[in-house]
């Protein structure tokens, strides 16, 4: 395998959506095939891969301008080339032109037709000197073109938003979105206190800010090492998690002693919060139809110090049987979604999403609340939330399933919750965040109650 940080990365835009797969998945496969990089060039090959994902549409439409070919028309290897290539010309300062060009220019050489290097060349550089003087739709005639072109975002997905929050709102709410986003931890309050956690990383990291609403969070600016390499990380003193995410876990408000059913757990993230919220002390089921994810799961629990979780692989589109798995007094579905509400960490999503997809993922959201109520004990809560901004996934699958089951209601009450996060809840219950309205990831959260 290579260890040029270019060809990584424009391996990684060739594979990326074959057979579903995300951006994580490929970047983890061309590192199990041996990928190795110095620390520069892993931080050049991020900023490629996550870059071009980031301003593809903005890069199309200055590679259209540009070319004889129309862009439909280009070779799939060869468009990513460019990418790169006007990727590093526009938004790499530390990177001359000429290195921009010239590094492309060896891509195309050994990776496609003899022709093609004098193509590249060309339209690099004639685009490195004349790309501030493309024209854009107008912002006055066509404002959800001049948005989806200027800010790289697919024209559905703005046009949609400029209905919902207006045109203003929506440019805030893209600019928000393709900054790129702080590390953001969540203290391990079974082993350690937020504190005790920001000194031991002070001399890793250039800047640590308290998260505003979560009392467990921290944000790492100029973190200098791989996370797998900090020593607290190692001693189990947090988890990697999005302050939003964190959010979720207070609003199923999980106690000490309680039968706890974690439905879509994943590699665990809101496993390990609800343990350490449950001081270890109770029982925590952690289902998921991965075997992979529960294993990996297992690993960091261990790393955490948790011992109150067991696992079970299982597919919820059928109903688990309570003989084997019994009843819980919560029980959480953090339900697999479009994963909208998470552009600024996953950019290819917003490339891979339809309008369409959204139905789909709606059906498969009340299909999962349906097959765990059942699961319930009388007095229990079922929390649900996805990390999705869009209404389809949010108040609409709690709609259809408050009048397929009308016993239940939205749970309004959070007299435990401290006063940042109550701010946060609506006037009908659901907990809704916005990246551009508050620095964190877009995520819905309604907690369920049988009345
Ligand atoms: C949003 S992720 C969960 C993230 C996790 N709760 C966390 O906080 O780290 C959704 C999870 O649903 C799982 N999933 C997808 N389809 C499923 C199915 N049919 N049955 C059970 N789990 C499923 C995925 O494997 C994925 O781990």
């Amino acid at each position: 395998m290579t260890n040029n940080p270019r060809k990584a990365a424009l391996y990684v835009l060739n594979e990326l959506y074959k057979n579903n797969q995300t951006l994580d998945n490929t970047i983890d496969k061309i590192f199990q095939k041996g990928l190795e990089l110095s620390k520069k060039d892993m931080a050049l090959f991020h900023a490629l891969v996550y870059g071009v994902l980031r301003w593809r549409a903005r890069l199309d439409l200055i590679i259209d301008h540009f070319s004889k070919t129309r862009i439909n028309k280009i070779n799939p290897n060869v468009l990513n080339i460019l990418r790169l290539g006007l990727f590093q010309i526009i938004f790499m300062d530390r990177i001359p032109v000429s290195a921009a060009v010239n590094t492309s220019v060896e891509l195309a050489k050994s990776s496609s037709a003899p022709w093609i290097k004098g193509f590249v060349n060309g339209l690099l550089r004639n685009a490195s000197q004349n790309y501030e003087n493309v024209s854009y739709p107008s912002p006055d005639k066509d404002p959800v073109s001049y948005i989806a072109a200027i800010k790289s975002f697919p024209q559905w997905l703005v046009k949609r938003w400029a209905g919902r929050f207006g045109i203003e709102e929506t440019k805030e709410l893209c600019d928000e979105i393709n900054k790129i986003p702080l590390l953001t931890i969540r203290t391990n309050t079974l082993k350690t206190t937020p504190g005790r956690l920001a000194d031991s990383l002070q001399q890793d990291t250039g800047e640590i800010i308290l998260t505003k609403f979560s009392p467990q969070g921290l944000s790492l600016k100029g973190l200098d090492k791989p996370v797998p390499e900090l020593q607290a990380y190692k001693d189990g003193w947090f988890q990697v998690q999005d302050e939003a995410a964190q959010l979720v876990t207070h609003m199923v408000n999980p106690l000490p002693g309680m039968a706890v059913l974690d439905a879509c757990a994943g590699l665990g993230g809101k496993t390990g919060h609800m343990a350490q919220q449950m001081k270890n002390i109770g029982q925590i089921t952690a289902l998921d139809n991965s075997l992979e994810k529960l294993n990996s799961l297992k690993k960091d629990m261990a790393r955490l110090g948790v011992s109150i979780v067991n696992t079970y692989v299982h597919d919820l589109s059928i109903p688990p049987d309570i003989n084997q798995i019994k009843t819980f007094d919560r029980i959480l579905l953090d339900a697999p979604c479009s994963g909208l509400g998470v552009i600024s960490r996953n950019p290819d999503t917003k490339w891979a999403e339809s309008k369409k997809n959204l139905t789909r993922y709606q059906q498969r959201q009340i299909k999962f609340l349906s097959s765990l109520v059942h699961l319930l004990k009388p007095s229990g809560t079922l929390t649900y939330s996805v990390c999705s901004t869009e209404p389809e996934e949010n108040e609409m699958v709690i709609k259809e399933f408050l009048n397929k089951y009308p016993a239940f209601k939205i749970k309004n009450n959070y007299s435990t919750l401290c006063e940042p996060i109550k701010n946060l809840i609506n006037t009908k219950g659901c907990l809704k965040t916005l990246p551009h309205k508050n620095k964190m990831d877009g995520f819905f959260c309604a907690v369920l109650q049988n009345h």
